[in-house]
């Protein structure tokens, strides 16, 4: 009798929302497989890994506690995946231009298309492909990397702050679709926020991920260094007050207190080699477009110019192309 009264109320408190992920690297394998693990239904999309993944499953190695899926759902084609109650966005930005290939068929009527990606402007890539579905944006404080087919190594944080999406970025408040996704990330030990306004949200991400990723990439440098010289950690620091200028810009003030706990976040950080340097180490797209280019051209729009922010894009693009050529 107490069994099944006790089974009965885990049934009743778990979840039935259904989940693809679209893109099971470090942090979609990372965030996937915790949901897995929690008892949630989830659907892998994997490219290269797929062979693998479907035979012998994920391995997460995480400061939080390793373990291993032996068997999960895994896809190579999204025709042959259910369709979900949310579809996770957890590609490169820079495979974006598949997603018009991937969203309708696969998200369900009323369902939630939840944006984990860096950068800005993708919910409004999202809200063009799908109609009569929720968008959320997550800003993933995330340090994670796929070292082998399959393998994911979680080093450090993870928690993700929510925000809905509405056209313009206007700010949407909590709303219950929110709730319903962070009690499924939390029932998964995921530590989680809940914003009101998706955009200040997104720029003040940007804060970390503008001055670091760009710096990394073009001075070929770890985060510790970054912080460890005078000039570099000047340089990140004024980029940090020009990101704040382009949220400003947007309406979304950010204040100078935020961008100290951010430089005081990394002096503390474990030496990091950001995402944007593993890309260029291993000759693979780095996603300018929307972790600088969408910034720029948002602050642009309002006839703001952001000069420091301009140059580094600029290199980017220069060695993003050259990496390829
Ligand atoms: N990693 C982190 O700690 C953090 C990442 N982010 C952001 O999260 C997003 C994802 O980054 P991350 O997980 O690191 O990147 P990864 O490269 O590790 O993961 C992306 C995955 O997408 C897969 N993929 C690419 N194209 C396809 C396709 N056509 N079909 C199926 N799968 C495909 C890749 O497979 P394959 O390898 O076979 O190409 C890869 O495994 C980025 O926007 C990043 O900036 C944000 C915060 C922290
Ligand atoms: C700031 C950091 C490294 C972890 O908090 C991150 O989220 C990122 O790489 O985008």
């Amino acid at each position: 009798m107490i069994i099944y009264i006790k089974i009965s109320f885990f049934v009743s408190k778990m979840s039935k929302r259904s989940y693809a992920i679209l893109g099971t690297g470090a942090l979609g394998g990372f965030y996937g497989a915790k949901l897995q693990k929690a008892g949630l239904d989830i659907h892998f999309l994997l490219k290269s890994d797929y062979e693998y993944v479907s035979k012998s499953g994920l391995v997460i190695e995480s400061k939080d506690g390793d373990f291993t899926l032996t068997q999960v759902n895994a896809y190579n084609d999204i025709e042959k995946m259910p369709q979900c109650d949310v579809v996770v966005v957890a590609l490169k930005t820079t495979q974006n231009h598949l997603l018009p290939q991937m969203l309708p068929s696969l998200v369900r009527d009323n369902g939630v298309v939840l944006v984990l990606q860096n950068g800005l402007g993708v919910e409004e890539e999202v809200a063009k492909i799908v109609g009569n579905v929720s968008i959320i944006g997550g800003l993933c404080f995330l340090c994670s990397n796929k070292v082998a087919a399959g393998h994911i190594r979680h080093l450090d944080y993870g928690q993700i702050t929510i925000g809905g999406y509405a056209s313009s970025y206007n700010p949407t408040g909590i709303t219950d679709k929110m709730r319903q996704i962070a009690d499924d990330l939390k029932s998964a030990g995921i530590s989680i926020e809940l914003v009101e306004d998706l955009l200040l949200g997104r720029w003040k991400k940007l804060v970390w991920n503008i001055p670091y990723n760009g710096l990394s990439v073009i001075l070929n440098a770890r985060t510790d260094e970054l912080m460890s010289y005078v000039h570099t950690r000047k340089l990140v620091e004024q980029l940090m007050y020009e990101v704040a200028a382009g949220s400003k810009s947007c309406g979304r003030i950010i204040p100078d207190s935020f961008i100290q706990t951010m430089l005081d976040y990394t002096v503390k950080m474990k030496p990091y080699r950001t995402s944007m340097k593993i890309d260029y180490d291993e000759r693979r797209p780095l996603e300018v477009e929307a972790i600088f280019g969408n910034p720029l051209r948002k602050a642009q729009a309002a006839d703001v110019n952001l000069p420091q922010i301009s140059c580094i894009y600029q290199q980017l693009k220069f060695l993003d192309e050259k990496i390829r050529v």
